[in-house]
């Protein structure tokens, strides 16, 4: 008898992204990659050379121009907007450089958030054909009001009362999710602490944690260790091995030899060319 052996969590085929500008710009040719669950993959390359273009791609807030992009074994390039943000939200996590974190929220409602507002925020940067997620544009409000909205009272999906449900969630439920998120990242002695109350490496931390909401099986991270020192970039990747031994799947963008050598494996993109290390 065959075994049953699970698809790869990505398998990318003949992946190319045309940007249409005057002239256009080849950001992604002809990428080949497979990527295994339980994998922990480098992608290293120069500024320019289309690393975030890959991860937009593989995060699915980006299409390739042409090729196939197989997500746990589903095929996302024919699937329409709100499919691709349903299976993002259930699959994928994102950890970024800057933590984008809003400063008026605890430790734990930041968390919570994630749950709530995560597949609609996304949508919306989709949907405006925003290529890189820049989550400062939802630090200052505009897409984080979500569709249950926060009036000035201050009453949003984070403040409602146990029992109600926000987005088809409970609030109790997502506390404890949050707070479970949190301890993976040894984070539950700050639950309740406003963000500039962190330091660098535990408002990283409080990120991975957001991520992690959902259950992913895949987290991208674009440098994830670019704004912390040493001892906190160890720490951060410490959790990226706990992770990585628990079965996530591991994409990490870096210029930082410390992160890259960590990785099981490092991929290399020169103008839009991927190569194995
Ligand atoms: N929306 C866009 N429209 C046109 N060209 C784009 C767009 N986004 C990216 N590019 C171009 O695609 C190429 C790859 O860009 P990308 O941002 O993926 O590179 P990168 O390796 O992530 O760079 P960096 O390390 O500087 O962030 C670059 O030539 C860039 O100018």
């Amino acid at each position: 008898m065959i075994p049953d052996v699970p698809p790869d969590v990505i398998r990318l085929d003949e992946v190319s992204r045309v940007f249409p500008t005057e002239p256009p710009v080849l950001a992604l040719s002809k990428i080949c990659l497979r990527v295994g669950q339980g994998d922990y993959v480098a992608i290293v390359g120069p500024s320019g050379s289309g690393k975030s273009t890959l991860l937009n791609t593989l995060g699915l807030l980006d299409r390739p121009t042409s090729g196939s992009y197989l997500l746990d074994g589903i095929e996302t390039t024919t699937l329409r907007d709100g499919a691709r943000t349903r299976l993002r939200g259930r699959k994928i996590g994102f950890i970024y450089q800057s933590f984008h974190l809003l400063a008026h929220r605890t430790v734990a409602e930041n968390v919570m958030l994630a749950e709530v507002y995560g597949r609609s925020a996304r949508a919306g940067r989709e949907k405006a054909g925003l290529g890189r997620p820049r989550l400062g544009r939802t630090d200052r409000g505009s897409t984080w009001n979500g569709p249950a909205g926060r009036g000035k009272t201050g009453h949003g999906p984070v403040d409602a009362p146990a029992g109600v449900t926000v987005n088809g969630y409970g609030r109790r439920g997502r506390r404890a999710r949050a707070e479970e998120a949190l301890e993976k990242v040894g984070m539950t002695h700050r639950l309740d602490f406003l963000p500039d109350r962190l330091s660098g490496g535990e408002r990283q931390r409080m990120a991975i944690a957001r991520a992690l909401m959902g259950g992913p099986s895949l987290l991208l991270c674009d440098e994830p260790t670019g704004n912390l020192d040493s001892k906190n970039t160890g720490a951060v990747l410490d959790l990226f091995d706990g992770l990585r031994d628990q079965g996530l799947t591991l994409l990490v963008i870096t210029h930082e030899d410390a992160v890259s050598s960590r990785a099981g494996r490092r991929v290399r993109i020169s103008d839009g060319v991927l190569t194995e290390e």
